[in-house]
């Protein structure tokens, strides 16, 4: 017979309200931020005996998002999306490399930990989608709670588990560019790699709908699926009421319409997300081998050059970041002392130039 503590465990306490908050900014760095101040509020939140939970909606100009344990120049043109303004933010969920621009809607489900339900979640998602795909589409539920349309990927997922709080994000993809999706998703570095950084599964892609889908449809269409969500076992079935708790969130008024959620600690936060520090610092360790004429192993850890093979260069080099704006002038440096013969340094020239700034 179960002991009264374990009854007491495994029976849920009913949530209070589950709010849909829907952000007007379209920047990656400050979307990522203010999910992460709701994904706070809601740890502080689990020590109430009624948790509200939320929904949050937003879209970004395009982007790439790496997942937290990822490697940036492995999972994407550094350079070349420098040069079409196309930002890369890392997210604080594990997970694989995105591709996000205005077709691309993020749906995460924030929610006390004790309600966290993958499978539950992913449930919600492909019932949306099937609903935006129309009659004769085939929607399934992916291993990783990706979500496929007639097998083609329109939806990823990502989640972040903590004491007391959890989120699980979603990226839909409705009327995203996928030429340019694909563009972005090529490697800057294509030598040799030595890592155990997360790589993503890449899998061929579709939008889910035409581009005539309005966020007002959307809406209605999440609202109206989160309001069945007791059908299929979603935790949004207990909550007390489903609502529409704030739209057009922004960085001017998060403060009065999102209570619990600090505006200048979401501007520090999106500030952080930003730096070069977070994006590419943040790498995990790995080493790079670049072949002939080079025949050179780098390692990088931080973001920094911690190792070269080569002697003559490791003097200036080690102890420098990875990034272009620094390693060209000293390639520029070596060709006027003449310290390395010209085919090697065209191959360091191209190859750093790679990095991005
Ligand atoms: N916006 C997008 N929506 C859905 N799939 C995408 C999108 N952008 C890229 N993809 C596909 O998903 C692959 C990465 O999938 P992976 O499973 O590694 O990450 P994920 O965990 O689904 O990402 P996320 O955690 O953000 O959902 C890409 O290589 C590409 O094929």
């Amino acid at each position: 017979m179960p002991t009264l503590a374990a009854a007491t465990r495994t029976s849920p306490k009913l949530l209070g309200e589950l709010k849909i908050i829907q952000s007007a900014s379209r920047d990656i760095f400050w979307n990522l931020a203010l999910e992460d101040a709701l994904f706070r509020r809601q740890k502080e939140q689990s020590k109430l005996s009624k948790p509200d939970c939320c929904l949050l909606i937003y879209r970004n100009k395009p982007c790439v998002v790496i997942g937290s344990f990822q490697n940036p120049w492995l999972e994407c043109g550094v350079r070349d999306a420098e040069q079409q303004a196309v930002s890369v933010a890392r997210r604080f969920s594990g997970g694989g490399t995105v591709y996000h621009d205005l077709g691309n809607w993020n749906l995460s489900l924030i929610t006390p930990s004790a309600w966290y339900k993958r499978e539950a979640n992913a449930e919600f998602m492909r019932r949306l989608c099937e609903r935006l795909a129309g009659p004769g589409n085939q929607v399934t539920v992916g291993q990783r709670f990706d979500i496929f349309n007639n097998s083609y990927k329109v939806a990823g997922s990502a989640a972040k588990l903590a004491q007391g709080a959890a989120y699980h994000h979603f990226c839909l993809l409705m009327s995203t560019d996928l030429t340019r999706l694909s563009a972005c998703l090529r490697p800057s570095i294509r030598e040799q790699v030595v890592t155990n950084a997360t790589s993503s599964i890449r899998s061929p892609v579709a939008n889910i709908v035409n581009p005539s889908v309005s966020s007002k449809l959307l809406l209605a269409a999440v609202t109206d699926e989160l309001a069945h969500a007791s059908d299929f076992g979603h935790p949004a079935g207990a909550a007390a009421t489903i609502s529409v708790g704030a739209l057009d969130v922004c960085p001017e008024n998060v403060a009065s319409s999102v209570p619990g959620v600090s505006a200048l600690s979401v501007q520090e936060s999106a500030d952080r997300l930003r730096s070069w520090d977070w994006v590419f610092g943040r790498t995990p360790k790995f080493q790079c081998q670049l072949p002939s004429p080079c025949s050179m192993t780098l390692t990088i850890d931080k973001g920094h050059i911690a190792d070269l093979s080569d002697c003559r260069l490791r003097s200036f080099l080690v102890g420098q970041p990875f990034r272009a704006s620094v390693l060209l002038p000293y390639v520029d440096c070596f060709r006027q002392t003449g310290l390395l013969d010209g085919a090697v340094l065209d191959q360091l020239e191209r190859f750093f130039a790679r990095l991005g700034h």
